[in-house]
C-alpha cells in the first residue's frame, strides 16, 4: 500500500446508546453478535452469546453480511451552487442508503471549493444534515481553470482539513502545474486525484472512440487520452516523491500503466466506477443521454481488464463518481447533455454482480475496496475500521441473497440519471450504522446522526 494522508478528526463524535446486531456474518465469516455502546464496537462474539441490555435496540441480522461502513473518494455533492441537483442533505442520505458512512466531496461547485471559505462551507453543511461524514475535495486550480495554484495549505489548514486536491470534471493538463502541485501537497501529507484526460485529444467528444462510435457517427474519445495523462502523472509524481490518485480509470491500457508504476514502486492509488464494471458503449446506440458520462463508457475488454484489475489489487478501490444531474440537463439531445450518472445508491449492487458473483472478489475484498483502503488514502482514522472491540461503529449490513429492480425514482439522490434504472441487480444494503447510529434500517432512511442539525 502506498501511503495514507495523515489521518483527520471525525464530524461526528460517537453516538450516545446501545445496539446489538443479531448473528450478522462479519465479512462474509461465521455468524457473530456485534454489540455497539456509546458509538463503539464494545464486544464481537459467536451469535447469541451477546445480551443485549437496558435500553438497547436490537438489529436481527440472522443471513446478513457485516462490513465496515463504505466511504467513496469520488461524490459530486453539488453544493454550493447547484442545489436542483443535489445538496449536501440529499447526497449523503443518498450515501447512507447505499451504506456509505464517509464521502469525500468533489471541488466542481459554484463557486468552485477553491479557498478555506467554501471548503468550510461544505464541511459545516454536512454537519448539520448529519448522514454521513463529509471531505470536502479541494480544487487543485482555481476556478478548475488549470491555469494558478489554488491556495491548498488555506484549505488543509482550515476546519475542513483537506488532504484530498482535485480539478475532477477538468483535467490538471499543464504539466508544469501538476508537478507543482505534487510538491506542495506533501507539506501536509496530502495527495492529488487526478481527472486523466487530455484536453486537446478529447476536444468534442462525445463517447468512447472506436467502432460504436464510428457506427453512430459520433466524435470519439481516444483511450491514449487518459493513458497519455496516467504515464506523464505517475512519472511526475516518482520525479517528486508525492503521492498520486487516479480518478475513475477506464481503460485497459490504464490498468497496465499503473500496473507498471505500482511495480516500480511509485506512490499511485487508482480507482474504477461501478458504472465501467458493468456496461458498455454498446449502449450508446440508443442515444439515451443517461449513458453519457466521463470518461466514456467503453468497450467489453476495458470492462474485463478493470475487473480483473480490482481482483489483482491494480486498481485500489471504488468510487462512485455520484454525478447527479437536473431532468433537464440530461432530457435533451445526446451532444446537448451533460455528462454523468449516480451511483451512491448502486455501487453495492453494481459491484457484487461485477465481482462477487463473477467469483473475482470475496466479501473481504469487498470490505477493502469499499471501506478499508479508500479510509487509507483519505486519511480517515475512524473510518473502515476491522469490526472489532474499540472500533468506531461503522457499519453495513448487506442481504447477500436480495434481488431488486432499481428505481430511480425511489431514490434518496435528487438525481434521477441512473444507468442502471428498470436493471435487477443482487445485494441490498439493509441498515448503516454511522458512528454507533441507524441512520437506515429495514433499507429506509432513519435518522440523522444526533449531533448534527437534526434535520430528518
Ligand atoms: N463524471 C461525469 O461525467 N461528470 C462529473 C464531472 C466529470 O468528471 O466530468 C460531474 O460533475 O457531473
Amino acid at each position: 500500500m502506498t501511503g495514507s494522508a495523515s489521518s483527520s478528526t471525525s464530524q461526528f463524535g460517537p453516538a450516545e446508546g446501545r445496539i446489538l446486531v443479531r448473528g450478522a456474518k462479519v465479512l462474509g465469516g461465521e455468524a457473530q453478535d456485534i454489540l455497539v455502546v456509546d458509538g463503539l464496537i464494545a464486544e464481537v462474539a459467536p451469535a447469541g452469546s451477546l445480551e443485549a441490555g437496558e435500553g438497547a435496540r436490537v438489529i436481527e441480522a440472522e443471513g446478513l453480511v457485516a462490513l465496515p461502513g463504505f466511504v467513496d473518494l469520488h461524490t459530486h455533492l453539488r453544493e454550493p451552487g447547484k442545489e436542483a441537483a443535489e445538496t449536501v442533505l440529499t447526497g449523503t442520505q443518498a450515501a447512507a442508503k447505499g451504506g456509505y458512512t464517509a464521502v469525500f466531496a468533489m471541488a466542481n461547485s459554484t463557486p468552485v471549493a477553491d479557498s478555506a471559505g467554501v471548503v468550510e462551507q461544505v464541511f459545516t453543511a454536512a454537519k448539520n444534515a448529519g448522514w454521513a461524514e463529509v471531505r470536502p475535495v479541494g480544487a487543485v486550480t482555481k476556478g478548475l481553470a488549470g491555469a494558478q495554484l489554488a491556495d491548498l495549505g488555506a484549505m488543509a489548514d482550515s476546519r475542513a482539513q483537506v488532504r484530498m486536491f482535485s480539478d475532477d470534471g477538468m483535467c490538471v493538463h499543464d504539466a508544469a502545474i501538476m508537478r507543482r502541485a505534487l510538491e506542495y501537497v506533501k507539506a501536509f501529507d496530502g495527495f492529488v486525484a487526478q481527472h486523466a484526460q487530455e484536453p486537446r485529444l478529447t476536444e468534442g467528444a462525445q463517447m468512447n472512440e472506436g467502432e460504436m462510435s464510428a457506427t453512430l457517427g459520433l466524435p470519439g474519445w481516444p483511450a491514449v487520452a487518459e493513458e497519455a495523462i496516467i504515464a506523464r502523472d505517475v512519472l511526475l509524481a516518482d520525479h517528486v516523491g508525492s503521492r498520486l490518485h487516479v480518478c475513475h480509470v477506464s481503460t485497459a491500457g490504464s490498468v497496465e500503466i499503473i500496473r507498471w508504476a505500482k511495480e516500480r514502486g511509485i506512490a499511485v492509488t487508482a480507482e474504477v466506477t461501478p458504472h465501467h464494471l458493468l456496461l458498455t458503449d454498446e449502449l450508446v446506440e440508443s442515444f439515451n443521454p443517461v449513458y453519457k458520462v466521463n470518461p466514456p463508457l467503453r468497450t467489453s475488454k476495458d470492462v474485463h481488464a478493470l475487473r480483473q484489475a480490482v481482483a489483482d489489487g491494480v486498481i485500489d478501490v471504488i468510487g462512485t463518481d455520484h454525478a447527479p444531474h437536473t431532468e433537464s440537463s440530461k432530457s435533451c439531445e445526446w451532444s446537448q447533455a451533460a455528462m454523468g450518472m449516480t451511483g451512491l445508491e448502486t455501487a453495492l449492487s453494481v459491484v457484487v454482480a461485477s465481482l462477487v458473483e463473477t467469483g473475482l472478489a470475496g466479501w473481504d475484498r469487498v470490505a477493502e475496496i469499499m471501506s478499508t483502503t479508500p479510509a487509507r488514502i483519505g486519511g480517515l482514522a475512524d473510518q473502515g475500521q476491522p469490526l472489532e472491540a474499540g472500533s468506531a461503529a461503522n457499519i453495513v449490513l448487506v442481504d447477500p441473497s436480495a434481488s431488486r429492480t432499481i428505481d430511480a425514482a425511489a431514490m434518496a439522490t435528487k438525481g434521477r440519471n441512473s444507468p442502471f434504472h428498470g436493471m435487477t441487480l443482487p445485494a441490498a444494503v439493509v441498515a448503516t450504522i454511522f458512528h454507533g447510529h441507524p441512520t437506515v434500517l429495514d433499507g429506509e432512511l432513519a435518522t440523522a446522526h444526533p449531533a448534527s442539525g437534526g434535520r430528518a
